[in-house]
């Protein structure tokens, strides 16, 4: 499926370039390179952007990094914190790595 969904106080920072990766669970793992996906709002479906994967990358929630903190336009803390508060339980991620298109959608 060509299709993500990110929650809608994410919007603006994809848009205008500063969030770059997105840190999903096993269910969302099997994006390629090179896919281009359609993004929509979690809350309302409705279509935002377009994105191109870079890479999607395993990793533990020990294993994140200021570089991903930055990467996600927060601060560590945050991240983690995020990502504590929409998967409780997990403790394997994928690094989602993406690029902005930058065609009227
Ligand atoms: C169903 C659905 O929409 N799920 C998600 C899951 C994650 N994210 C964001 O990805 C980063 C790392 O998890 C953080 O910035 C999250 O907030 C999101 O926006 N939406």
């Amino acid at each position: 499926m060509n299709k993500i969904t990110f929650f809608s106080r994410f919007e603006s920072d994809i848009l205008n370039g500063k969030k770059t990766i997105t840190i999903r669970d096993k269910s969302e793992s099997y994006f390629k390179p090179t896919q281009i996906l359609d993004v929509f709002t979690n809350e309302t479906d409705r279509l935002f952007a377009k994105i191109q994967v870079i890479s999607v990358t395993p990793i533990s929630f020990d294993q994140l990094s200021e570089q991903h903190a930055q990467q996600e336009n927060m601060t560590l803390e945050q991240l983690k914190g995020v990502i504590k508060e929409i998967y409780p339980t997990e403790n394997q991620f994928f690094v989602i790595e993406f690029k902005l298109i930058n065609e009227p959608i």
